[in-house]
């Protein structure tokens, strides 16, 4: 449970890696929820909200979806927690105002920041690869409780600018957009599909497990893994 990886990048995934699922599902999507309808009514001459609603209306196959079917279309998503990219979208948008106006702080599981500043500090580059869009990837880490950790991030992608988290291809995409051989970047992630996907492409990996998160149970197959953070050694000659 102690991983060593030769690496010089390391990407995350965010829900279920650093973060608890518990927070996104109790606390993030009930905040969008409770936005949805004034976003869709009041803002959807925004090409961003306009885009996301046209998106949503062509993955139902409802051209003429009026913003109250919409909403409820988004709302079953929530249930589902559909990694839908409209939703996704639109929770960006929601999000990014929500963190940026103070009502909401991102949460970490507390193994996660001292390891991200101790990777940073040994030269490793660090990624986000995450189905949140990247904007509200942007929101989340710039709004932590231990303040605003965007400047250790090297880059951000997400379905939009990478594609599907469970096809190699996405990962090859951003091996090549972040200038890394695909044996020098480690993925860290609590989903066994995922890391199938950027190990098929050429890339180390890690399952973190963490007890109580939905796909603890499951497991990552044969993958590495490590409980937390904490144990995960990254670098050159797996220093
Ligand atoms: C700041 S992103 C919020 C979490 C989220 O909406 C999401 O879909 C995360 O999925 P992941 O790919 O990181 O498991
Ligand atoms: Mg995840």
């Amino acid at each position: 449970m102690s991983p060593r990886v030769d690496a010089d990048a390391v990407v995350l995934d965010i829900e279920g890696t650093t973060s608890a699922t518990a927070f996104v599902v109790d606390v993030l999507y009930p905040y969008a929820r409770s936005r949805f309808a004034a976003l869709l009514t009041e803002r959807a001459g925004e090409p961003e909200v306009a885009r996301a609603m046209a998106g949503v209306r062509e993955l139902t196959g409802e051209p003429d979806a009026d913003a109250a079917r919409i909403e409820k279309t988004l709302n079953a998503w929530l249930d589902e927690d559909r990694k839908a990219a409209p939703l996704k979208v639109l929770q960006g948008v929601v999000w990014s105002e929500g963190f940026a106006r103070g009502d909401l702080v991102a949460h970490f599981y507390a193994d996660v920041v001292p390891a991200l500043r101790a990777w940073h500090a040994a030269g490793v580059r660090l990624y986000v690869y995450s189905s949140g869009s990247v904007a509200a990837q942007r929101a989340w880490f710039s709004a932590t409780p231990e303040g605003d950790l965007l400047p250790l991030l090297a880059g951000l992608y997400d379905t939009e600018n990478a594609g599907p988290k469970l096809e190699p291809a996405s990962y090859r995409r951003i091996a090549s957009a972040a200038g890394a051989a695909p044996d020098r970047l480690v993925f860290l992630s609590d989903r066994r599909g995922e890391l199938d996907a950027a190990r098929a492409a050429g890339w180390h990996t890690v399952g973190v497990r963490r007890p109580g998160e939905p796909y603890y149970a499951v497991g990552v197959g044969d993958h590495p893994e490590a409980g937390t953070f904490a144990g995960i050694r990254v670098g050159g000659g797996g220093r």
